[in-house]
């Protein structure tokens, strides 16, 4: 697969296998919650969506944010995203105090740190998938030949090079919310939040786009911080973070610099591509990390798009 794929520039994209959490940055946090609080309303008829919650994500890890309906997934998530802000609290991501930035300060965070997938995709319609996953380099201005170039690898990576050209009203959930993913990577996030990303997906494909994710936060070197239910899902998570009622429930500890064999990249996981191109659901146990280059080829962090 790799031998169909263009010349690279070296410089820009590795091929020397899969990302690993490096030790100087293992357990380093990229994400730093500190009592964060968020209200909505006032009076008798306030909720308090969000109270005191304080966590950190180490570097390169996928945490499943967990909790039942109305725990306050969504506002936490929009809060550390920079499309909410708290009332009290503040929110680091990659030294970023998110709650003290101006809107540009927002919309570069958006750009250039932190990406979203979101449960219903968020694809522009009339755009191909090739278009919509180079919307955000676009944006920031890459030149059209380095643009054309990372979205192959990117649609490539999720295992729809053969479907640039489709809208997504020509595609399958399944494969819509993996162009959103594609979409997700373009601009080389720091940290990608997704919610409830596979809410509607049917169970299987739900799995294999899951396990995707867990595949590009390893080749990517990308930390994600996902809301779910699906306990199949949290099985594939480094860590979870329980919310309830606005709360964090449950604060599994962690050890800065620690080296679990999750956390040092070392993990095996479901192989998502087999899962995905035969939609089989049948778990491999192949080292699905070294597979995930194999297929894909590429570990696009490095591939910055300035
Ligand atoms: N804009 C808003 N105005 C008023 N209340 C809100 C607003 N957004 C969220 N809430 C309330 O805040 C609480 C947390 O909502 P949130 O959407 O964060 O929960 P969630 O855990 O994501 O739920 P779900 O799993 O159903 O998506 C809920 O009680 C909700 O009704």
């Amino acid at each position: 697969m790799n031998s169909d794929l263009p010349d690279r520039d070296p410089a820009r994209v590795t091929t020397d296998g899969p990302a690993r959490v490096s030790a100087d940055t293992a357990g380093a946090p990229l994400l730093t919650v500190r009592g964060v609080h968020r209200r909505f309303g006032t009076g008798a008829t306030a909720v308090h969506a969000l109270r005191d919650v304080s966590f950190d994500v180490a570097a390169g890890t996928m945490v499943a944010l967990v909790g039942r309906s109305g725990s306050g997934k969504t506002t936490l998530l929009n809060i550390i995203g920079g499309l909410d802000r708290p009332d009290a609290g503040s929110v680091l991501v990659d030294g970023t105090d998110v709650t003290a930035l101006d809107e540009d300060g927002l919309s570069l965070l958006r750009r250039e740190k932190v990406s979203y997938v979101f449960q219903t995709f968020g694809l522009i319609p009339v755009l191909s998938a090739a278009e919509n996953v180079g919307a955000p380099l676009r944006l920031a201005r890459v030149a059209a030949q380095e643009r054309e170039r990372r979205v192959e690898l990117l649609l490539e990576l999720v295992g729809l090079a053969d479907h640039a050209q489709q809208r997504p009203g020509e595609m399958s959930g399944g494969q819509q919310q993996r162009v959103a993913i594609a979409r997700a990577l373009a601009a080389s996030p720091r940290l990608l939040i997704a919610d409830e990303p596979t809410g509607q997906l049917d169970a299987e494909t739900g799995l294999a786009v899951m396990a995707l994710l867990r595949g590009v936060v390893e080749s990517e070197g990308v930390t994600a911080l996902v809301s779910t239910h699906d306990p199949v899902m949290i099985a594939l998570a480094d860590r979870v973070i329980r919310i309830s009622d606005g709360r964090i429930e449950e604060q599994p500890a962690e050890h800065p610099g620690e080296q679990t064999p999750e956390r040092s990249g070392e993990r095996s996981y479901d192989r998502s591509d087999e899962q995905i191109h035969s939609g089989s659901g049948e778990r491999s146990h192949d080292r699905s990390d070294e597979q995930t280059h194999e297929q894909s080829g590429e570990r696009l962090r490095g591939g910055d798009i300035s």
